[in-house]
C-alpha cells in the first residue's frame, strides 16, 4: 500500500511541488490516468449527441460545445484519490476546492460494536465514492460526475473513547487542548466523538458525499457540528500555485514537504508508535478561525506585509528572494531594523523559534455570511496535521499567544484534536484495529 497519489489524465496538472493547489504531496509514481466507468459513458453519450446535431449553425454551435466540453471533464472530474492505503487520504492530497467537516456524537446506548458496523459501513461508502461509484440506494447527487479528486478521512475524538467503553485505547497525544489567551470557543462547534473530512474538486461531488455518510450514521451517531470550506479551483490560475487565503496572502509555502527527510516522522505517528492501532496515522487539530477583515483591509499594503513576514503579491520573505528562498529571521535592514519584524507571524510561527515544531497545514476558507455588524463571518477552517500535537501545534500556538503580529485580526472560535487512523486495505474499514482488537 502507498501514500494516497491523484491520478490525473493531463500531466501538466500534477507539477509535484508542495503545498501548490495541484501538488501531489507524496513521490510515489503516477500510475496512468482512471477515468471511471460513470464518466467515460458520459462522455460518449455529449459525443453522440453532439452527432445527432451536426450540420448548419446548430451543428457547428454543438460541434465547438463538444470540442471544448471534455477538457473540465475528464481534468477535474477524472481524478481519483484512492481511499485506500497506508495513510487515509485528505492528509498530504493537494487542497481541494470544495471541504465539509462533520463531526458526529455516538448515539445514546450506541457501543463499541455499533460503533465498529458504522465506520465498516462508512468505510464501505467512502471507498466506493472516490472511485466514482454510486453507493446503493444513491441519492442521485452527482449523476455524470467523475470522482473529482474526493477523499474521505476518519477520526476519533477524545469524548469517543469513554462513550464506546475504549478508555483503554485512549492515546495520550488526545490530551485535551490547552486554552490559549486569543480563544472564544464556541461548545457545541467544538469536538466531537467522530470527525469526517470531505475533500472534492466538485460542490455537488463533496455534497453528495457528506449527505451519504450523514445518512449511513442514522441510528448511530447524531450531528454535532458541520462546516464548509473552498479553496481556489485546480486550473483557475494559469500555472500551479500556492492558494491564497481570505486575507490574500499566499498561505502554505513553508509547510513541510513530502521531500523533507523528517516528513514522515513529524507528520505520522510510526508503525510502532502508541497505542498500535494509532500506526501510521495521525493527528488533526481543526480550528475555526474568523478574520477581522474589515480591520486587515483598512491597513496599508506595506503594514499587511509586516503584519506576515511577506509580499503578498508573490510571498516572497522580506528578508529576500522568492516565495521558495528560505526566510532569513537574522537579516537586519540597512537602518538596523529587521527585515522581518519581531512580531511577525512566520517569525513567530516558524520551527526555529519553537524548537523545531513543525505540522502540515491543509486548510479551507470559509465564509459564512455577514454578521450583524456587517462584517464577513469568514476566515479559516485552520487543519493542521501532526505526529503529536504537543510537538506541533500545542508549543507554536502557545508562541503566536505571546506576541504574533497576526493574532490582532483574528479569532479562533471553534477547536477540536481528532485521531486519525492510518488508511485501511481494500475489505476492511478505518479504525478495525481499535474497534476490533
Ligand atoms: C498554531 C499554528 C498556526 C496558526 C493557528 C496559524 C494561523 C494562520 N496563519 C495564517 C497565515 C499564514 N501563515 C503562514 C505561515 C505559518 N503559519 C504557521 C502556523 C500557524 N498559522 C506556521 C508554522 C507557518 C510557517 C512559518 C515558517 O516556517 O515560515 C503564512 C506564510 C506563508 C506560509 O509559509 O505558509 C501565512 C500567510 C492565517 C491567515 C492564519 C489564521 C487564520
Ligand atoms: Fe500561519
Amino acid at each position: 500500500m502507498s501514500t494516497q497519489q491523484p491520478t490525473r489524465r493531463e500531466p501538466e496538472d500534477n507539477p509535484g511541488k508542495d503545498g501548490r493547489t495541484d501538488s501531489p504531496q507524496d513521490s510515489s509514481p503516477s500510475p496512468g490516468a482512471r477515468i471511471s466507468r460513470r464518466r467515460l459513458l458520459g462522455t460518449a453519450g455529449a459525443a453522440g449527441a453532439a452527432g445527432l446535431v451536426a450540420g448548419g449553425a446548430a451543428g457547428a454551435y454543438a460541434a465547438e460545445a463538444t470540442r471544448s466540453d471534455p477538457e473540465p471533464l475528464t481534468s477535474v472530474g477524472s481524478t481519483t484519490v484512492s481511499f485506500h492505503g497506508r495513510h487515509q487520504a485528505g492528509i498530504t492530497t493537494p487542497l481541494q476546492a470544495h471541504g465539509h467537516l462533520v463531526a458526529f456524537d455516538l448515539a445514546p446506548g450506541a457501543d463499541r460494536k455499533a460503533a465498529a458496523a458504522l465506520l465498516r459501513r462508512w468505510s464501505r461508502t467512502a471507498g466506493q465514492l472516490t472511485e466514482g461509484e454510486a453507493p446503493p440506494d444513491d441519492t442521485g447527487i452527482a449523476l455524470d460526475a467523475g470522482p473529482s479528486a474526493l477523499t474521505v478521512t476518519f477520526g476519533f475524538g477524545r469524548t469517543f473513547f469513554g462513550r464506546a467503553g475504549l478508555k483503554e485505547q485512549l492515546p495520550e497525544a488526545l490530551a485535551p487542548l490547552p486554552d490559549f489567551a486569543s480563544d472564544a470557543l464556541e461548545a457545541g462547534r467544538s469536538n466531537g466523538d467522530l470527525w469526517i473530512q470531505i475533500g472534492a474538486n466538485d460542490g455537488l461531488v463533496a455534497f453528495h458525499a457528506l449527505r451519504a455518510l450523514q445518512r449511513e450514521a442514522r441510528g448511530t451517531a447524531r450531528l454535532r457540528w458541520q462546516m464548509n470550506g473552498f479553496n481556489r479551483t485546480p486550473g483557475a490560475t494559469g500555472h500551479p500555485m500556492t492558494a491564497r487565503n481570505l486575507m490574500g496572502q499566499i498561505d502554505g509555502t513553508n509547510n513541510p514537504k513530502p521531500s523533507d527527510e523528517d516528513f514522515q516522522r513529524r507528520i505520522f505517528v510510526p508503525a510502532t508508535g502508541e497505542p498500535a492501532w494509532m500506526a501510521h496515522g495521525s493527528y488533526a487539530v481543526v480550528r475555526r478561525i474568523r478574520m477581522l477583515l474589515d480591520s486587515w483591509d483598512h491597513l496599508s499594503l506595506e503594514r499587511q506585509e509586516k503584519v506576515v513576514g511577506r509580499r503578498k503579491s508573490d510571498g516572497a520573505p522580506l528578508s529576500g528572494g522568492a516565495e521558495d528562498t528560505p526566510v532569513r529571521l537574522d537579516k537586519v535592514n540597512g537602518d538596523g531594523s529587521l527585515a522581518i519584524a519581531g512580531a511577525a507571524h512566520v517569525r513567530v510561527a516558524a520551527p526555529a523559534s519553537n524548537q523545531g515544531a513543525a505540522m502540515l497545514r491543509r486548510p479551507f476558507s470559509y465564509h459564512d455570511g455577514f454578521r450583524e455588524d456587517g462584517a464577513p463571518d469568514a476566515g479559516l477552517l485552520f487543519i493542521a496535521w501532526q505526529a503529536d500535537p504537543m510537538k506541533g501545534f500545542v508549543p507554536v500556538q502557545r508562541k503566536l499567544d505571546l506576541g504574533d503580529d497576526l493574532s490582532r485580526f483574528l479569532r479562533h472560535e471553534a477547536s477540536a484534536l481528532f485521531a486519525v487512523p492510518g488508511g485501511c486495505a481494500p475489505g476492511e474499514y478505518v479504525g478495525q484495529a481499535l474497534l476490533e482488537g
